[in-house]
């Protein structure tokens, strides 16, 4: 495509040098420019990319993109363009490239602070069913409907997602389901992405590192859904809201009339209501109510917070318009998310369960369902990671010890920080519960499911399908599943009974 074309998509450049360049790809990433790659020179949290202009100028960028005027010594041949805003260039030129892909699939994306991964798999899973080939994009893999590959983050930056977004295209896909992260929206990751459904799950305390304020963390949650609505990109988006929720409450306000809406929940307002929810070890059952009709809801996923998960997506199927009664059957069959209330195993009488909550309502969320399977007793092992909201910690702390008979505090990922100085953190919350501290978390698990007894159920929180763990100079792999089946393994063996 020529540079002329491309630049017709910003608002009001300035440029200087010949226009008439064919760009086959854009980067924000120095390392990655190659002769025809236009180089968008991003500022970002950490580093100001217009530092790596001359590196991308020596490896042959096509074309430069930047918000400030170029050095006096920029050479005339090298084309370089001034906008206002350099994310939104770098989105803009990635979809035009990738030839808007977002536009000849039905995308739903489905943001939230938890139940992102949970409500796209299910997602992924329907569409499945009904169309055969559909994408994926979510923290723990992605599928362009034929490999399924781990994902590095929850949502892509512009051109991984564009690049990923156009092979499910050429592989026939007729939809996707993607997370859309608060990161995602805020860092415009996913700016001119169409979508047909744009669902909120719930907001609660995460990321206040990078948001400041619960506010201004739903503020950028809730910045998505005006976008849409204000631009649908020539879709008719649904917006898919969690009515039970404080924020999906505030969001449906907002919104106003301005798209349209389904909400969801128990509550007697929602148009996809749940009731009669019931659950044992091997599933749950609800019925739901929708469009005038009653269906029976059965699934192998345990957990009230997963009701909301499957309202959400069997909600967002039917603005997909899947027919409801084969998105309710499929549900039936839904997979098990890698990591989510993963059953890991059970042996002499004791369960253990390895689930991703890593922030405060997700660990009440995941202790209260285990809690619901009447164990003899629940110990929790969990931790926090480094690097990330610091505000979290006590709070998850307090979650865990309010739910289970006792708690092992270890390591989560404590990246660049000291993982003894994040456990006195976290032990700030514990109040007057029974807890050890054990830093390293293998010996966690293992002491864990060691010290567990007939009826007991240990809960690994945290880390879920990760496998690794990061620290300030070295990433090992690190699986709790792994970790939890070695353990189990070989546990001493119980005392003979008394007679
Ligand atoms: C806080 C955050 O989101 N940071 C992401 C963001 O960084 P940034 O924009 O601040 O970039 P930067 O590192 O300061 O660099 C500025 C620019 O210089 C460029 N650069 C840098 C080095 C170089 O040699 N050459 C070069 O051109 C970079 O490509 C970038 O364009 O953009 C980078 C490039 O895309 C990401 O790698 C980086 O993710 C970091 C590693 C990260 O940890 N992100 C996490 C927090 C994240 O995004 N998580 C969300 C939500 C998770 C969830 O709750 O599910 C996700 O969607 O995954
Ligand atoms: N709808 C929900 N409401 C509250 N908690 C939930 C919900 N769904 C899942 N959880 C809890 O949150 C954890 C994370 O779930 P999931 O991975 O689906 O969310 P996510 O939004 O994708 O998280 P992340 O942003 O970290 O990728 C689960 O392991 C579970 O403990
Ligand atoms: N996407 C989340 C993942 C947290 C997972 C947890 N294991 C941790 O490392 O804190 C985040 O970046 O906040
Ligand atoms: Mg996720």
């Amino acid at each position: 495509m020529i540079l002329r074309d491309l630049i017709a998509h910003l608002d009001r450049p300035l440029h200087a040098g010949p226009l008439d360049a064919d760009i086959h790809a854009v980067t924000a990433d120095s390392r990655l420019v190659e002769p025809g790659v236009v180089f968008v020179a991003v500022r970002g949290e950490s580093r100001d990319g217009r530092s790596y202009i001359p590196t991308a100028i020596e490896k042959g960028a096509a074309a430069i993109i930047s918000d400030t005027a170029p050095e006096s010594d920029h050479p005339a041949e090298i084309p370089y363009i001034q906008t206002s805003d350099t994310r939104h260039a770098l989105a803009a030129f990635a979809r035009v490239l990738a030839g808007e892909p977002s536009k000849k699939l039905r995308l739903a994306g489905v943001t939230g602070t938890n139940g992102k991964t949970t409500t796209a798999f299910l997602m992924h899973h329907l569409m499945k069913r009904v169309w055969h080939r559909a994408g994926l994009i979510s923290t723990v893999v992605v599928d362009d409907g034929e490999e399924t590959k781990p994902a590095n983050f929850t949502t892509p930056g512009p051109v991984e997602l564009n690049g990923l977004l156009a092979r499910m295209v050429d592989h026939g896909c007729r939809g996707a389901a993607m997370e859309v992260s608060s990161h995602g929206i805020d860092q415009k990751r996913v700016d001119g992405i169409a979508y047909d459904a744009a669902i909120f799950t719930n907001l609660t305390q995460d990321h206040l590192d990078y948001h400041g304020t619960l506010d201004a963390y739903a503020a950028t949650k809730f910045s998505w859904f005006e976008t849409l609505a204000a631009n649908p990109l020539g879709k008719k988006p649904v917006a898919v809201v969690n009515f039970d929720d404080g924020y999906g409450e505030k969001l449906v306000t907002l919104l106003g009339d301005r798209m349209p809406l389904i909400r969801y929940g128990f509550n007697v307002h929602c148009d996809f209501r749940a009731n009669n929810f019931k659950q044992s070890a091997r599933g749950m059952e609800f019925e739901l109510t929708a469009k005038g009709k009653s269906y029976l809801v059965r699934t192998p996923l345990i957990g009230r917070f997963n009701v909301y998960n499957i309202l959400s997506a069997l909600a967002a199927a039917s603005a997909m318009k899947i027919n409801l009664r084969d998105a309710v059957s499929a549900i039936a069959e839904a997979p098990q998310v890698p990591g989510r209330m993963e059953h890991c195993g059970t042996k002499d009488g004791v369960s253990v369960f390895v689930d991703y909550a890593h922030t405060p309502d997700a660990v009440t969320n995941a202790c209260r369902t285990l809690k619901e399977l009447n164990p003899n007793r629940l110990i929790t092992v969990f931790g926090c990671g480094g690097d990330r909201d610091k505000t979290k910690r006590p709070l998850m702390a307090k979650a865990a010890a309010e739910y289970s008979d006792a708690c092992i505090i270890t390591s989560d990922n404590p990246r660049s920080e000291d993982p003894e100085a994040i456990l006195k953190e976290i032990e700030a919350g514990m109040g007057g519960a029974r807890y050890k501290t054990v830093v390293d978390r293998a010996e966690a698990i293992r002491i864990a499911i060691h010290a567990a007894g007939q009826g007991d159920i240990v809960l690994i929180a945290g880390k879920g399908h990760e496998t690794y763990q990061q620290f300030a100079d070295r990433t090992i792999d690190f699986d709790d599943r792994r970790e939890a089946r070695r353990a189990l393994a070989e546990r001493p063996e119980p005392p003979p009974r008394k007679r």
